[in-house]
């Protein structure tokens, strides 16, 4: 799955929250929730860069992938936006 089709999905859970879902509960939960998991799971990228194997930190970086997603759907921000940015930091001319 890509970064814009999860974006997709964590924001139809934004807008229409099934029961069950981790992703409803951890934006029902508010911003300063799911900035903490952004810290654990920045974290967890660290220790697993420093002492793991690839696959786990595969899988650290795409829980901080998702967990960032939803941050960008709690404050209405769009994954575009951020390719934005680094599109113009590519297109800045450098000396
Ligand atoms: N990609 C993810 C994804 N990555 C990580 N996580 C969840 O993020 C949490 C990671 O937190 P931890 O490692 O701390 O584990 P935990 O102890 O269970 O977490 P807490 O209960 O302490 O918050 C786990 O519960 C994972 O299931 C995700 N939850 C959902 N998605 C995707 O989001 C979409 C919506 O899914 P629902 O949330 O089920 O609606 C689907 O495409 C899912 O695959």
């Amino acid at each position: 799955m890509n970064v814009r089709e999860l974006y997709a999905i964590i924001c139809e859970r934004r807008d229409h929250p099934l029961p069950d879902s981790y992703t409803a509960k951890l934006l029902a939960q508010g911003e300063d929730e799911i900035l903490k998991k952004i810290g654990e799971e920045a974290v967890e990228v660290i220790l697993a860069g420093k002492a793991q194997g690839d696959q786990r930190l595969i899988e650290e970086i795409a829980d901080l992938t998702y967990h960032t997603l939803v941050l960008l759907a709690s404050r209405g921000l769009t994954p575009e936006q951020i390719a934005d940015e680094l599109e113009k930091r590519h297109r800045k001319p450098r000396g």
